[in-house]
């Protein structure tokens, strides 16, 4: 793990940006297409509208969230509308997107679906994940109900997943799929998830789940 230290969330967004789309343009020279995994949440949205006019072939990139919460697309927490709204633009319009939501009532009703359209494009190129206080990841929450088992090997790409207190199920995929990726990239915040992070590097994934993906990472910080 390599953390860089940015003077403000600007400059980080700028850099990373960069970063992101150079790391497309390499897998791209490899590849007729690129995998590119983002993450929810409040923190990537400043990052989204700068990457959305990246230089990049945008119509050979699929898109797709490293976890999900069972809410409709227009729903306030909705990650995918975070993503269409502020990713799937300009440029990037040109992406395909790879759903990882669909319109029932359980996300256990539509995985297996889900993963199968995701699966042929594995492995992904191209990865920012974020990070909760609380040293979670994508939806890789400590006490969860399927946390254990999305912490195996040969775990299904995509999991459902539960936690007491949370408003909704979630899906996430699994640790295996994520810290396959060819190029890792994690952004936080504030002194609060700095110091989370640096406990989570002497910790095992099943207390902190970050640790899952710390290999080859690349920490992208501002205050
Ligand atoms: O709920 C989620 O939280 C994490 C962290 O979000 P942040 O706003 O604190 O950066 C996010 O990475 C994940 O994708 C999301 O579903």
């Amino acid at each position: 793990m390599n953390i860089t230290e940015y003077a403000d969330a600007e400059m980080m967004s700028i850099a990373l940006v960069g970063r992101i789309a150079s790391d497309l343009r390499t897998a791209l020279s490899n590849r007729d297409r690129a995998l590119l995994v983002v993450p929810g949440g409040e923190t990537p949205g400043p990052i989204f509208d700068d990457l959305c006019g990246a230089r990049v072939e945008w119509d050979r990139v699929d898109v797709l969230l490293s976890d999900e919460r069972w809410r409709p697309e227009a729903h306030i927490r909705s990650n995918t509308r975070l993503v269409r709204e502020r990713l799937l633009v300009d440029g990037a319009a040109a992406a395909n997107y790879l759903p990882m939501y669909a319109r029932t009532e359980t996300p256990e009703e539509a995985v297996d679906e889900l993963a199968a359209a995701i699966e042929p494009c594995l492995p992904i190129s191209v990865m920012l994940l974020g990070m909760g206080e609380d040293m979670h990841t994508a939806s890789l929450f400590r006490g969860a109900d399927n946390f254990e088992r999305a912490l195996d090997r040969d775990a299904p790409i995509l999991l459902p997943m539960r936690l007491d207190g949370e408003p909704e199920p979630r899906v996430t995929l699994a640790a295996h799929v994520l810290d396959g990726a060819m190029r890792k990239h994690l952004v936080i915040t504030g002194d609060a998830k700095r110091k989370a992070l640096e406990k989570a590097r002497t910790m095992s994934p099943y207390d902190a789940p970050v640790a899952a993906v710390m290999d080859d990472l690349e920490v992208h910080w501002a205050p």
